[in-house]
């Protein structure tokens, strides 16, 4: 990674909260970057490093400011945050109110006006950096609910420019979105987009019923359609669109690092290392409370409880990326989880043969992909969420057709994975047969189902959800 001036002004800019590297502090006082965490990195930062962007979003760490500076073929751009903002825009007003009342209030969201003009403040500063980086007429993709200001403050400083707008998690229905005492300025803030984009047709849907609500334009009437059939709303003399592009992986990429003899070789060492039990499940997620993490380990608990399964031939391995650790509400998740890993172990383990092995740490690449491969059953099971990568990685990862998946119906990736075993969350009984369903699949139904999970998934990537967005924006890329 190089230091260098201020970087040259970007055709191509995508604007995010985070950039794809965090600045992480050493206890012996250096620093050191590292892979940022969640989806929305995983998604995009192969793609724009293809392409030589620019990339305007917050080094991770507060009160520090760091010079912008290039990353091999990208230029990044830090943007800095105080303390005092980190706590009220990011965990307040980012992660306590919207992303709750995002996710089907499934925890109570808090509304605090002081988080809310620390959401407006911190905006601001972002559209003001996207302005600075930005060549003349250049296409700037804003991303996620951090930034729902951004595209208005945007074009009001630089009219010149395009700008699209993607939402990573889900877009609520009407009923949950209007509780917001600030619900008018979010829809106007996305309304200053030349595209705003949601995972599902629903979101977008439901979106362009509160443009007419909220803001009094017209949208137009008919069905969305999936990477088709825009809606559009007239905002002045400029046409909005507003569409569904379900975002994906990295697919040829990780099916060719599944197919390596490194990781087929790592694979047998995970299982070796388990005790060859007869069966793995597997959950990855963010340590986040709408991943469901409660849910497998209560399916679970009772399996084992019942006698359906037992603790020397069924293993599950839970693998949790810590996040956003000081907010109040994931400290809680944290220690509900760690308390009922350590009842199953406690109630049905032996020495050194514990039926959970959980990990609260990210892993690398490589060994995430022989996670998968190891993996008889992934289980994928949140209460709410926008898409989730994680099924999608894991089918990618199984050229050998073998494994299962469970996932819930209330992830995005549900509408297109349909051969999977879809599961209601909140029905226990229900995720309890499709664990034991996927855990004791015959062979062939086992590859049918995968070969159209893999069908789905190779077909439809990263690459083709960046370009049918970037189409729909009116800024196709070359090859
Ligand atoms: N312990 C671990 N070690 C290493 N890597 C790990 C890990 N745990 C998770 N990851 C990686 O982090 C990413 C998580 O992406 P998800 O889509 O599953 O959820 P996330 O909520 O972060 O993303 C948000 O953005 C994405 C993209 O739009 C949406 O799919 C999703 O619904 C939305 O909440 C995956 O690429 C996964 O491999
Ligand atoms: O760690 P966060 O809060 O930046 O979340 C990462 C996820 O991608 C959220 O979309």
């Amino acid at each position: 990674m190089s230091k260098g001036n201020s970087p040259i002004r970007a055709d191509f800019v995508v604007v995010a909260n985070r950039l794809p590297v965090d600045l992480e502090r050493m206890e012996d006082g250096t620093q050191r970057w590292r892979h940022s965490p969640g989806g929305l990195v995983t998604a995009l930062e192969p793609f724009l490093r293809a392409r030589r962007g620019a990339w305007v979003g917050w080094p991770g760490i507060a009160d520090f400011e760091v010079e912008p500076f290039a990353d091999d073929d990208l230029q990044l751009y830090p943007v800095p945050l105080s303390a005092e903002e980190f706590a009220e825009y990011y965990e307040g007003f980012s992660n306590a109110t919207l992303w709750p009342l995002y996710h089907d209030v499934v925890v109570a969201p808090e509304f605090h006006r002081g988080w809310w003009n620390s959401y407006r403040r911190v905006n601001r500063r972002f559209a003001e950096a996207a302005a600075e980086v930005s060549a003349e007429g250049a296409t700037v993709w804003v991303q996620d609910y951090q930034l729902q200001l951004v595209p208005a403050m945007l074009r009001e400083l630089r009219p010149d420019l395009r700008i699209g707008f993607f939402l990573h998690i889900p877009f609520p229905p009407v009923e949950l979105f209007m509780q917001l005492p600030w619900r008018t300025e979010i829809v106007r803030g996305l309304l200053g987009a030349d595209l705003v984009g949601f995972h599902r047709p629903g979101g977008a849907q439901n979106f362009l019923w509160l443009a007419r609500r909220l803001a009094g334009f017209e949208p137009s009437r008919g069905q969305v359609g999936v990477r088709s059939r825009p809606g559009v709303v007239q905002v002045g003399d400029r046409t909005v669109r507003v569409g569904a592009f379900p975002i994906s992986i990295a697919s040829a990429e990780m099916d060719k690092l599944a197919r390596t003899k490194e990781i087929q070789k790592r694979a047998k060492e995970i299982r070796a290392e388990m005790g060859n039990p007869s069966r793995i499940m597997l959950g990855v997620d963010r340590l986040d409370y709408t991943k469901g993490i409660d849910v497998r380990l209560r399916a679970m608990h009772e399996l084992l409880d019942e006698g359906q399964i037992q603790a020397d031939d069924v293993k599950l391995i839970q693998i949790a990326t810590p996040s956003r650790e000081r907010i109040e509400h994931y400290k809680q998740m944290r220690e509900d989880i760690e308390r009922a890993v350590g009842r199953i172990n406690g109630e049905f383990g032996r020495v050194g043969h514990p039926p959970v092995h959980y990990q609260h740490h990210s892993v690398d690449k490589k060994e995430l992909v022989a996670f998968y491969a190891a993996a008889d059953a992934m289980i994928v099971t949140p209460v709410r969420d926008g898409m989730n990568l994680v099924c999608k990685e894991y089918v990618a990862c199984r050229p050998d057709l073998g494994g299962a998946l469970v996932l819930s119906e209330f992830a995005g990736a549900a509408a297109e994975l349909t051969s999977a075993f879809l599961v209601n969350p909140h029905n226990l009984d229900g995720v309890k047969d499709a664990m034991l369903a996927a855990l004791n699949i015959d062979e062939a139904e086992g590859r049918r189902r995968m070969r159209a999970l893999r069908r789905q998934v190779l077909t439809h990537d990263v690459d083709r959800w960046a370009r049918s967005f970037l189409e729909a924006l009116g800024t196709p890329l070359a090859d």
